[in-house]
């Protein structure tokens, strides 16, 4: 439990409700924020070296955070100038301690203040933001911006949503964002990931024991959320005992369903079958060795894959990488979708497989009855959840918000959705998501999706029932493929990824004695 405490995430509103707690705890709220404030001044100065630094203050307690801030750098020798955007009557209790303790001048608030500053601590807005900034708030964050002023946030850059990552208005990127206790979802979202430039999470003496009142739903994506489901092949096992996977593989496009296929095969599934059309059963039997493949013949397809589906072996099937959209391979793709949905086997559905009902999602929503995984780009989301930014459920000011997209859309179709992107995001239809954050820029590479897609139903084949559950296989499954390409380097392409995989395993089981410690 104490593992999986770092990695949850607590919205803007969580995250006060803890301060709160903290304090009917024992702890004094000026403690809070006289550590919060000496974590930033901390890391600023590992960071740089002594310059001329304008700490801009706000009206809230992320601007007593600044006054903190302010008085520990002049003690550290710098020169240290504050603008202060409020009145002294607004203060909180703490906060107003803090002004009164810096001892230097106060600058009036105005854009002059930035002359002859190398380094602007932004203590204007934090959690308590619910609007866009406005008036000399605003100007101010523009002239930073055009002044190209390095920044170094107080728990968010002013101006950032904490809860969804995207920004209210102006939003000036900082180099270092310190922030306290736990990481928010707008910390690891687009555009507040890039936003926030290097992460701290800084320990201010609040107690972990409050984040069980939280009901917190949210995590950043980490082994330690789903290690203990992790399926290790047992000694006493044997391949049957690993799963059967099912890969259903195209007519033209055969690439992408044999890396499905080597992805299942590379994570651990027992055996691997991919069925295709008969038309091209020559090129996946040539080109696949360890993975058997089933033929279906030509404009029977779907009911032969129904007919193998007969055998309840096949205990995991993938669909979508490769199976075609054009004429009447649209079709057959939606008919092959519905055979393994209707099943009601673990089932991950993915490129094409979703894109086959654009105009008509309700009717693959409707056939969702077991364990599902969908795995979804925006655009292919855009196809299935066409009226989700319309929905009334979503946060009015941010209606592309990803994690709420994602949750909605796992709650209206009953499976596990995977909302890939830099961020991706995965979502379980009873509300938990969780964040992935460690995924390269080198994953962006044709075939990459087709791998990941390998991933989850290699590890869905291997048990759901004992073993991990749709929600766990899915989270296991993205941050694996970006811990190979992280580990892979520059020069990746979609065929590393599943034959790097064994590296990144043999390392994750090392890691894993030392969470089972
Ligand atoms: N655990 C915690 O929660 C702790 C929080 N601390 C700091 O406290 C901050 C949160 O403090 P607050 O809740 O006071 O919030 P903020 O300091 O972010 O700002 C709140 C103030 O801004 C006003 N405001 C909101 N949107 C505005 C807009 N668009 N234009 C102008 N004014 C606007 C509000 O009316 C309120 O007066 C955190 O971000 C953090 O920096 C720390 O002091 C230590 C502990
Ligand atoms: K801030």
């Amino acid at each position: 439990m104490e593992h999986e405490h770092k990695q949850h995430l607590l919205t803007p509103n969580q995250m006060a409700m803890a301060d709160k707690a903290a304090v009917a705890a024992g702890v004094p709220a000026m403690d809070l924020m006289a550590a919060a404030g000496k974590a930033v001044a901390d890391a600023v100065l590992a960071r740089w070296s002594r310059c001329s630094v304008l700490v801009l203050c706000g009206p809230g307690n992320n601007g007593g955070d600044g006054f903190v801030v302010a008085t520990l750098l002049h003690s550290a020798g710098w020169p240290v100038r504050l603008a202060f955007l409020g009145s002294m009557e607004q203060l909180s209790p703490e906060a107003a301690h803090f002004f009164h303790a810096w001892q230097g001048d106060v600058e009036g608030y105005s854009v002059d203040v930035l002359e002859q500053t190398d380094l602007v601590i932004d203590a204007l807005f934090g959690a308590g933001l619910t609007r866009s900034l406005a008036g000399k708030a605003r100007d101010m964050l523009d002239e930073i911006i055009a002044r190209d002023i390095p920044v170094c946030a107080v728990d968010v850059p002013s101006g950032l949503d904490g809860a969804t990552g995207a920004a209210f208005g102006v939003v000036a990127p900082a180099e270092l964002t310190v922030t306290f206790f736990r990481k928010k979802p707008g910390h690891l979202l687009f555009p507040g990931r890039a936003l926030c430039g290097e992460l701290v999470v800084a320990d201010i003496g609040i107690p972990a024991a409050v984040l069980e009142a939280l009901d917190i739903q949210a995590w950043e994506n980490s082994p330690e959320l789903w290690y203990r489901d992790y399926p290790w092949p047992r000694l006493d096992g044997h391949k049957f005992h690993r799963g059967h996977a099912l890969v259903y593989g195209g007519e033209n496009m055969t690439g992408a369903s044999r890396l499905t296929a080597r992805g299942a095969m590379r994570i651990g599934a027992g055996l691997v079958t991919l069925a295709a059309p008969i038309k091209a059963w020559a090129v996946y039997a040539t080109a696949l060795t360890g993975v058997m493949v089933a033929k279906l013949e030509q404009s029977q397809e779907a009911e032969d894959f129904e007919e193998l589906l007969l055998d309840p072996r096949y205990n995991a099937i993938a669909v979508g990488p490769g199976a075609g959209l054009v004429g009447f391979e649209r079709i057959r793709t939606r008919k092959i979708v519905l055979a393994a949905l209707v099943t009601g086997r673990a089932t991950v559905l993915d490129a094409d497989a979703l894109s086959a009902f654009s105009g008509d999602p309700q009717t693959l929503l409707d056939a969702i009855v077991g364990p599902c995984v969908m795995t979804p780009h925006e655009g292919e989301f855009a196809r299935i959840f066409p009226e989700m930014n319309k929905s009334p459920e979503m946060n009015k000011n941010h209606r592309d918000d990803k994690l709420t997209r994602a949750r909605l859309a796992a709650k209206q179709s009953g499976a596990v959705v995977v909302l890939k992107g830099a961020d991706t995001v995965i979502a379980s239809p009873d509300g938990r998501a969780v964040i992935n954050s460690n995924a390269p820029a080198d994953l962006a590479t044709g075939g990459s999706g087709d791998v990941l897609t390998g991933f989850i139903v290699g590890l869905l084949s291997q048990g759901t029932s004992q073993g991990m559950s749709p929600f766990n296989a899915a989270a296991a499954g993205v941050w694996l493929h970006g811990e190979v390409a992280n580990t892979f380097g520059a020069g990746l392409i979609a065929e590393d990824l599943p034959d790097h995989l064994p590296k990144v395993l043999s390392a994750f089981k090392t890691r894993l004695f030392t969470f089972k410690k």
